[in-house]
Order: C-alpha cells, then structure tokens, then sequence
C-alpha cells in the first residue's frame, strides 16, 4: 500500500505512535488510507452542509474496510467575492486547493482519496490535485441549491444580482431589493443555475470522475448522502483495481465533457477549468475544440442565466445521464470511456431515461442548433476569446459600436451608473487578466447591471477578465493574450471602432495593422497592481485565459 511508507516496519513505530494519538486502532492503521477532503466551511452556501456529506463518505469507506482520514481545503463564496478586490482570490484558489490536497496527501502516504467539493473553483481544484497525484479518486459533491421563488416567480442568484441595477435606476425600491435578496437563495447548495458550480459538477460525471447524479441530486435531498455513502464504497473498489485519475480522464471524456457542457449551455468557465485539468492529467486540450465540437453539439437544456430552468429540473428530467443519453444519439460521444462507477459512460447513458422533453430536448428539437460557447478570434483576441452565445440576445450576436475602454472592473460599472453607457457601446474592460487582474476577476458586476439597466440587447462587454456562470448577454471574455502580457486588447483606445460577429467567430478592432502595430510598441509597462503576497507570487506564474490561467511550467 502507498501508505506503507508511513505506517509499516519497525522504523515506523513513531508514525504508528501518533496515529494511534489521532485516536486510530491498530487495526484501522493496518487498512487502507483513504483521504476524505472536506471543503466544509460557514461561509460558503454550498458548503455549509458538507459534513454530512463527508460523513457518508466516512461510513461508506469504513463499512468497505478502510480507514477515512479527513482533511479540509477552502472554498470560495465567488458571490460573496463578487464586486470587489476579494474577486482577485477567486481563480487563484483553485491551485491553493490543488496544492494542499497534493501536500496533504504526499505527507500523510494517503492511498486514496474521496474529495468533497461544491462551489466553483474548489472543483476544477480538486480535479487538478486528482490529475497530478494520479491515485485512485473520485469526487462527490455537495449539490445544487433549490431556486428560489417569490411573487411566484422562480429566481436565483442571478436575480438578485440584475435587482441591484433594476434598485440603481429606480425600476424597483429598496423594499422589493430586499424581498428579492430574501427570497432568491432559498437554503444550501450550489446555486442553482447553470452557473459555474453547477456546470463543473456536472462535468465531473461525463469526465468520469463523479457518481452518476453527482450533478444534479439536489443538496437537501438525502439522495445525495446516500450517493455519498456509495462513493466512500466506491473508492475501495477503485484502489482494490488501481484504476487511477489518468486512466479515466483521458482525451476522450474531456471530450465528451466538452459536448455535454455545449448541450447543457455551461458556464465560460469552463473553458479555463477543462484545459487547466487537462494540462495536468497531460492530455492536449486546445481550445479550438469547444468550437469544433460546439458545431456539432446542439444546445439541448434552456438553464438559468439565459434560460428558465434550474438544477431541480435537470435532476427530475433524468439527470446529467439524460443528456448524455440524447447525446450519443448523435453519436458525438465516445461511449467507451471509464468512470468511477464501474461502468462505461455509454453503460450510464443506456439506463438513463429523459423524462421530460422541454427540460431535455431532443436533438431535432433544440434551444439552438449550436452549442452553448463560442471561440472567437480576431486581431483583438490572436489567441481566441469565449462567449456563452446561448445567452446571447438574437439581435447582439452580432454587433459594431464604438469602444468605451476601462482599466477595472469598478471603473466600468461606475459608467454605467453615471448613464455615460450609450446603447451601441462596446465595453472594454482591460488589465483585468490572470496577470493583471492579477486573479482574471469574474465581470458579473458590469453583465448584471448591463441586464439590470435594460441594456443587455444594446451594449456588448469584452475582456481579458472573465465572467460568472450568472452572466448572460454579449460578454466575450478570456481575450488573449491579456493586456498585461501586451496583448493587442491594450492597445484599443476610447472610440475605436469594434467589430463582433459570433456566428463567424470573429471579433475586430477596425484600426489600421500599422496603426494597432504602433500603438502596441509604444505601449508603457505597466506596474503590477499587486506586489506582495500571494497574488504577486501567482500573477509572476500565471498564463492567460486561452491556456486555462495555469502556471507557466
Ligand atoms: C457567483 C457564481 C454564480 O458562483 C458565479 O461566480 C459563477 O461563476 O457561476
Ligand atoms: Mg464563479
């Protein structure tokens, strides 16, 4: 075993000596280490709940015969981070959780690990840490949060975020605010959207990595504990086979995750975390391949922000397994990949069933013929750019107007409040990359007020930033290379003209060669906004969107 290093022979007496201080028998230091990571905190909504779940996982692995060893990881509440500097620490966590799991797990000689994340990053954080330890894992996860209701309007996160602008420019007082705050977030779970959350746990499943239902089982089902329970069995059967994180996250389930996403009209931030784990488990993820599979994927499920349905919905339709099984209908699934549960993902699709025909349409009958996400390229974007187009307004998808260029994300919404945001506007928010930021700030602020003031069918936003997995309407984000790395983006001036065309994945800069040419050589360097701590440590290793905002190896 892996954790003989730490327990076995007569040099380990010491180890065995504080082990048993931890309160372990003998007989329980003779059995498996199995590293049960618990991202619990009071904060976080979708973590507020996760001892329970990580005590399913416990009894599952103890009645399976071996022995749970808890640790914890942090999480992020991206919406409480949301709107100001704590955004800065959002993308950056998910190597902090990636880096304690590995240094948790190589100091202790964990043979295994169950990893219970919910919330945004703290997924792509544990699949990273799954990817670069390469031992048998699996994660589950906490679950999405019911939607909200009030006025017998269903509502989520997204709501209260677009009632702050509808509140700024009088369209509703503070006390219809305050009833929307109240009612919009009804308990704990992961919100309940398509947002990033959501979208990544979903994931976790068609990459192989999660139980079916790990997605979609609502957080205050007990379902979900008992999915829980069978995980911690799960694991047993994994480590008893070796089958490890790189024998089930290989090309092919990145690229079946890559179509579900499409289907389900996922989050942009996708499309850093799955080259980002892909980069670890060494698989060659570009990209390009969300466009080239996104042509051939139909956009199957209306989901929260663009659309009217929630994860509740999902999980009465059938489940993530639902969509996969409308998938291979199309054949646009590799049906052989492995999962933790023991079967095939085509295995998984053949039980499924969708139960309901809106919630899940059927490939002659999409929400849009393509899928959710577009790649765009362009001379602002050499590297590419993403944007939900599936939440994109018929009438922006494509668009010119002049730019109103910004160097933070405060600058911009301040704009907007000040009404100097015109409709036909393109706003360009620079400086705000995974360098520059530093930490690639999610823009919901300015996407929330853009929709809240009614503007969201008028006025395109672009970044080298990102955006939530709330945000909806013509923000094309993740430009590359970022303005800190002298990307062209820097070089756009207050009025240039810009040029958007989604369906020809484009995005334009009308300005001369010679003239963007010029302007780039006589670009200042521009200082670091951050110079010290762990932001300035990670902004000097960081890469730009188009690559997953990894480390420079
Ligand atoms: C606050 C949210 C909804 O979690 C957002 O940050 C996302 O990325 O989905
Ligand atoms: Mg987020």
């Amino acid at each position: 075993m892996r954790s003989d290093k730490v327990k076995k022979g007569v040099e380990r007496a010491p180890h065995r000596s504080l082990l048993k201080a931890s309160g372990y028998s003998q007989e329980e230091i003779s059995r498996p280490f199995i590293g049960v990571v618990n991202s619990h905190n009071e904060i976080v909504p979708g973590h507020v709940h996760l001892d329970q779940i990580v005590d399913a996982v416990k009894n599952g692995v103890r009645a399976s015969g071996g022995t749970p060893l808890e640790f914890p990881t942090i999480a992020i509440c991206d919406g409480i981070a949301m709107n100001h500097r704590g955004m800065l620490y959002s993308l950056p966590s998910r190597e902090l959780i990636a880096d304690t799991i590995e240094a948790m797990t190589l100091a202790h000689g964990f043979d295994a690990l169950v990893m219970v994340p919910n919330c945004d990053k703290v997924i792509p954080g544990m699949l990273i840490a799954a990817a670069r330890l390469n031992i048998p894992a699996l994660l589950v996860s906490g679950g999405p949060m019911l939607a909200g209701k009030w006025k017998g309007q269903r509502r989520d996160l997204k709501d209260v975020f677009e009632a702050v602008g509808q509140a700024k420019v009088g369209e509703i007082d503070e006390e219809e605010l305050k009833e929307i705050e109240s009612h919009s977030c009804p308990g704990c779970g992961s919100c309940a959207g398509m947002f990033t959350a959501n979208t990544m746990n979903c994931l976790t499943e068609v990459l192989g990595m999660g139980l079916p239902g790990n997605g979609s089982i609502p957080a205050v089902m007990a379902e979900r504990k008992r999915l829980a329970t069978r995980a911690g069995g799960r694991i047993m059967d994994l480590l008893e086979k070796d089958l490890k994180p790189r024998d089930i996250m290989q090309k092919e389930a990145f690229e079946n995750a890559i179509a579900v996403d499409l289907a389900l009209g996922g989050s942009t931030n996708s499309v850093l975390h799955l080259p980002a784990i892909a980069a670890e488990a060494e698989v060659d993820l570009d990209i390009s391949r969300f466009d080239e599979i996104g042509r051939e994927v139909p956009h199957l499920c209306n989901m929260s922000p663009g659309g009217s349905h929630y994860m509740e919905d999902i999980y009465y339709a059938g489940g993530v397994q639902a969509v996969i099984k409308r998938l291979t209908k199309l054949e646009v699934i590799d049906e052989e990949t492995r999962t933790v549960s023991g079967q095939t993902l085509g295995e998984i699709a053949d039980e499924a069933e969708v139960l309901d025909e809106d919630v899940i349409r059927s490939a002659d009958n999409p929400y849009h013929e393509e899928g959710g996400l577009a790649i765009l390229e362009g001379n602002i974007a050499p590297d590419g750019c993403v944007v939900k187009q599936s939440a994109v307004a018929e009438e922006m998808l494509t668009h010119s107007g002049p730019a109103r260029v910004f160097e933070s994300e405060e600058e911009a919404v301040e704009a907007m409040y000040e009404g100097e945001i015109e409709a036909g506007d393109v706003v360009v928010i620079k400086y705000e990359g995974p360098k520059g930021g530093p930490g690639m700030r999610e823009m919901l602020g300015p996407t929330s007020v853009i929709a809240g003031i009614g503007l969201d069918k008028e006025v395109a936003l672009i970044t080298d930033g990102r955006f939530s997995g709330a945000s909806r309407g013509a923000s094309i984000g993740h430009i590359s290379p970022e303005a800190m790395e002298g990307g062209p983006i820097a070089a756009v001036e207050e009025g240039d003209e810009i040029e958007i065309n989604i369906p020809e994945r484009e995005i334009n800069l009308l300005v001369e060669d010679e003239e963007l040419q010029s302007r780039l050589e006589q670009l200042e360097t521009i200082e670091p906004k951050v110079k010290e701590g762990y932001l300035a440590r990670y902004s000097r290793f960081v890469t730009s969107g188009d690559r997953g905002a990894v480390y420079e190896k």
